[in-house]
Order: structure tokens, then C-alpha cells, then sequence
């Protein structure tokens, strides 16, 4: 068969910046400045330099300022803390990231502890994980947050589906169990300990892979009709000598024989990170600004 429909990522996240681009101009007009993000990278790992320079140029192209901060892998963790509260206080400066991983010397729990929560665009403070646990306003993470955009732009209500989310991190997995809660999906969490993975991940109307294991999730895993989320970024090495490629962690070419509707990788969840991020930054600046937003502006 082989007949399930794309999910085209990188059309919905070109689309919501385009929204995105609309609210920038008209909150620089109101406030008389533009909006701003800070992202800081620690170190010099080639493929957060390739998502940080897109995330800078993406910002650029939104009419939003981008401060970017390139700091020595050696940098010591009261030298990068120094510098996130010297961002928490800067007026220019609405939102802020750090790029993960950070080095081994440095505590990740403690740097984004000192982000002040509402410059927070990551949604990684303990502040904005208890407001997304409690149904509060707040910053939801990017990679969750644009996964169930794309999940209800193609099924509309989610309510009473079964969902199987592969993965327990903080950054994807937790917050997108949290969010499929929200939208009242009966939601089952997987990870390195869950017994019989296939049979579970078969009751799932939803199946939302976020692993890091290049193409573990097989088609005959898959619920025939099912929607599949592959948040998985891998490089492998492809049939080109010398060469890479990208994976996700869902077996595309099997698992789209099966599926109704499935993401690519790339062009899939990736694109949507970076435009939620944008997304984030405009809110936060609204908010920060004291300028009103309506809640289902964007
Ligand atoms: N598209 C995007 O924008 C983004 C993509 N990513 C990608 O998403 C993937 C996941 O990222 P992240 O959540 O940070 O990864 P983590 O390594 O933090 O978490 C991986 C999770 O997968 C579970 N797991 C590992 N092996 C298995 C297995 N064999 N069977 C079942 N579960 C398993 C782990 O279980 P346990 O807890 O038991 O160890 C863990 O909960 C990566 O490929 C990453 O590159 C990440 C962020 C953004
Ligand atoms: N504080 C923090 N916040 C993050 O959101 C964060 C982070 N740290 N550390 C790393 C992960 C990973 N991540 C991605 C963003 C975009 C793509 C993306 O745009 N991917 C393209 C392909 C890009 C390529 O070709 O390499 C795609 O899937 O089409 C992927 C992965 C954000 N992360």
C-alpha cells in the first residue's frame, strides 16, 4: 500500500511564521521596539551550530532581534550564569534558550533554574513545567507543542483517542504525555522499561517516538489508520561513501505502508521546534510588554 498521508511539517512551521512575522510587526509598532531572543551556545558541537545559526535566521526573517551568544566549550558554569542574569534583566531581551546538552562541568538543572521563567521560551523551568501539570499559562516546550499542533490540524479533536508516547525525557516525552492529558487522550508513557513495546505501541490511534534509536519503530508495530509522530533527529551514515543522512526513530518506509498519516524526517517535527520557539518569543514579549494578546491569537 504504502499510502499514508504526509504530514508536512515544514509547511505548517513556514506558515505559522508567517503569523508569527504578522504579530512581530504589529507588537514593534505598539511597543515601539522589537521583539528579542537570546540563544546561547555552549561549545562548538557542529549540529547545535547548524540549529542555532537557523533558529538566529529564522528569528531575523520574523522581524524579531536575535542575540547570539557563542560562548568557549571551557566556560564555567558562574560565567554562563552570569550571563543568563544578565539576559533575565536586559529589556531588549524577551526570550531566552540554552542550547542543550551543555558540557559535563556544568549543572543543566542549575542554569535553567536562573532563567527567569517568564523569559523562559524552552519551557524547561520547574515554574513552567508546574503551570503545564496544572493547566496554568505558561511556556510549553517547543518539540511537544508543535507535535500536537500538527496532531489537530490533521485529526481536528483528539478527545478519547488512545496515544502512545514513546520516550519519558523532560524536554519531550513528559510534556508531550502532559499535553495529549490536556487534550483528553487516554495516554500511555513507554520507555527503555516498558514490557512488549510492539503490542502496546498497536493500541495507539496516536504514537508519538521521541527515542533517540535510528528506525526502531517498525510498520507491523503500527495500528492500521494510525497517526504517527516520529520527533526522532539521527544521523547515520548513508549508502554514499563518507556521506550522512537523517533518521528518525519510526521505520518510514514500513511504517507508512500502515499509518494513516505520518511526519517525515527530516522536514517533519524539526521545522515546527523552531517556529513554536518563535511562537513562544512573541507571546513572551506580549507579556512582558504588558500588551494584550488574545489567547487563541496564535
Ligand atoms: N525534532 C526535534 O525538534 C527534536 C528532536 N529530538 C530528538 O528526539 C529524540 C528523543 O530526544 P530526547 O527525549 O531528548 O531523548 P532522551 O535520550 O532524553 O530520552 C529518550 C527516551 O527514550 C527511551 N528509550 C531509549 N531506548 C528505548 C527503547 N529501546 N525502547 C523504548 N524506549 C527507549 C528512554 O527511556 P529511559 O527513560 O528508560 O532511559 C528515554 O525515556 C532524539 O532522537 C532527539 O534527537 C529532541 C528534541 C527536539
Ligand atoms: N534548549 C534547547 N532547546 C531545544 O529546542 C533544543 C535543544 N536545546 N537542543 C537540541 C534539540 C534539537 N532541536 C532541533 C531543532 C530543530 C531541528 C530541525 O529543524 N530539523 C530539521 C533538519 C535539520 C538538519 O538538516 O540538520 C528537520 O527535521 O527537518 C531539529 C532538532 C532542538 N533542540
Amino acid at each position: 500500500m504504502g499510502d499514508a498521508a504526509i504530514i508536512d511539517g515544514k509547511a505548517f512551521a513556514e506558515d505559522l511564521r508567517a503569523r508569527i512575522a504578522d504579530l512581530a510587526a504589529r507588537f514593534e509598532e505598539t511597543a515601539g521596539r522589537k521583539a528579542g531572543l537570546a540563544v546561547v551556545l555552549v561549545g562548538e558541537d557542529p549540529a547545535s551550530q547548524v540549529y542555532v545559526r537557523n533558529k538566529g535566521r529564522q528569528t531575523v526573517a520574523c522581524g524579531m532581534e536575535s542575540f547570539e551568544h557563542k560562548l568557549p566549550a571551557e566556560t564555567s558554569e558562574a560565567d554562563l550564569l552570569a550571563l543568563v542574569e544578565r539576559l533575565n534583566s536586559d529589556p531588549a531581551v524577551d526570550g531566552i534558550l540554552v542550547q542543550l546538552p551543555l558540557p559535563a562541568h556544568i549543572n543543566e538543572q542549575k542554569v535553567i533554574a536562573t532563567i527567569n521563567p517568564d523569559k523562559d521560551v524552552d519551557g524547561f523551568h520547574v515554574v513552567n513545567v508546574g503551570r503545564l501539570a496544572t493547566g496554568l499559562p505558561g511556556f510549553v516546550p517547543c518539540t511537544p507543542l508543535g507535535c500536537v499542533m500538527l496532531l489537530k490540524d490533521r485529526l481536528g479533536s483528539l478527545s478519547g483517542l488512545d496515544a502512545v508516547v514513546i520516550g519519558r525525557s523532560n524536554i519531550v516525552g513528559k510534556p508531550m504525555a502532559q499535553l495529549l492529558t490536556a487534550e483528553s487522550c487516554t495516554v500511555t508513557i513507554a520507555h527503555s522499561r516498558t514490557k512488549n513495546l510492539p503490542e502496546v505501541v498497536r493500541r495507539a490511534d496516536i504514537v508519538v517516538a521521541a527515542v533517540g534509536r535510528p528506525e526502531m519503530v517498525k510498520g507491523d508495530w503500527i495500528k492500521p489508520g494510525a497517526t504517527v509522530i516520529d520527533v526522532g533527529i539521527n544521523r547515520v551514515p548513508s549508502a554514499e561513501e563518507g556521506k550522512s543522512k537523517l533518521v528518525g526513530d519510526v521505520d518510514f518506509a514500513s511504517a507508512s505502508e500502515v499509518a494513516g498519516a505520518i511526519t517525515p524526517v527530516p522536514g517533519g517535527v524539526g521545522p515546527m521546534t523552531i517556529a513554536v520557539l518563535l511562537r513562544n518569543t512573541i507571546v513572551a514579549a506580549h507579556r512582558n510588554a504588558g500588551i494584550a494578546l488574545a489567547e487563541d491569537a496564535i
